[in-house]
């Protein structure tokens, strides 16, 4: 029997982002599934999958449900699960507003990497509360054909190799995921970020994203990129007290990343939503082989 399963679409810097609101956790999304619904020609397309579920009624996020009601289950395009999404937690939290379950203000979100405090400004804009970046040593190399380059080796929660080239066409055409070595680096894959300089405090990126592609816009890729331009640029606000500010430029928008001097990572940039509609149950089971 067909039944109707509410979605959305959203995107933030056009990091787009299929949403399944689901509260009570009843709507079973397999890999297949996830991938069916973000593949952009035969079903509706996105960077990855938004599962908004209470947190009290999943089992990866019933210890944080004191903190936080609603948890961000992500899902990467091509239906691998990922640890963060940072333009995922500002458009979660725009669909959260949207539906009533919060207003603007202070709320906390529930991710696989821990709880994010997240602001909805009056003017639109939402700033999210990343953690701190943990900065793995060992040298890395990221290479596309002939050219490689040394990265930094930065983890938001998720994993980043960030090289910084002297044009970002050197990245490519960005079909397939580039090299990197050592394997053992990043056993479980990795985001890797290309990054020119475009002023003090500017930089901009493509970025290959595990488990999507390409994409027009990473958060955890921008503040991965913020972080490792500061140490490039010998700034430490941990060190030094100073905060470190960038404005990172993505293909799809502009994202501004503050560093702190207590290491916390702030993230501020747009959030929208685009449509909602109704997916077709009986679509979704073909779709997958149910
Ligand atoms: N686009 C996201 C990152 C999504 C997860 C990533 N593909 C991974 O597998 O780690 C962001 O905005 O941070």
């Amino acid at each position: 029997m067909s039944t109707r399963i509410a979605f959305l679409k959203g995107h933030g810097t056009e990091n787009d982002f299929v949403i399944v609101p689901d509260p009570e956790n009843t709507i079973d999304l397999p890999p297949a599934a996830v991938a069916a619904l973000c593949d952009r020609r035969a079903g509706i397309g996105g960077d990855g999958l938004l599962h908004v579920v209470r947190s009290a009624a999943h089992p990866e996020a019933r210890h944080m449900a004191a903190e936080a009601e609603w948890f961000m289950d992500y899902r990467n395009g091509d239906g691998s699960i990922a640890e963060m999404c940072g333009n995922g937690v500002r458009v979660f939290a725009r669909y959260l507003q949207r539906a009533g379950h919060v207003t603007e203000g202070d709320i906390a979100v529930a991710t696989r990497g821990g709880v994010k405090a997240v602001h909805i400004a009056k003017d639109g804009d939402v700033t999210v509360g990343m953690g701190r970046a943990l900065l793995p040593e060992g040298d890395v190399t990221v290479s596309v054909g002939e050219r490689s380059w040394p990265a930094r080796n930065v983890n938001m929660g998720n994993p980043h190799a960030v090289a910084f080239v002297d044009d970002l066409s050197h990245a490519g055409d960005l079909l397939s995921p580039p090299p990197f070595s050592p394997a053992a680096a990043y056993p479980d894959g990795v985001n890797v970020e290309f990054v020119i300089d475009r002023g003090p405090g500017h930089v901009a990126l493509r970025v290959h994203e595990r488990g999507s592609g390409e994409t027009r816009s990473c958060g955890t890729g921008a503040c991965a990129v913020a972080v490792a331009t500061a140490r490039r640029d010998g700034a430490d606000p941990a060190a030094t007290g100073v905060p470190a500010t960038y404005t990172v430029d993505v293909p799809g928008g502009t994202l501004v990343i503050t560093e702190r001097p207590d290491g916390e990572i702030e993230m501020t940039g747009p959030a929208v939503i685009v449509a909602e509609g109704e997916i077709d149950s009986v679509w979704l089971e073909s779709a997958t082989g149910a």
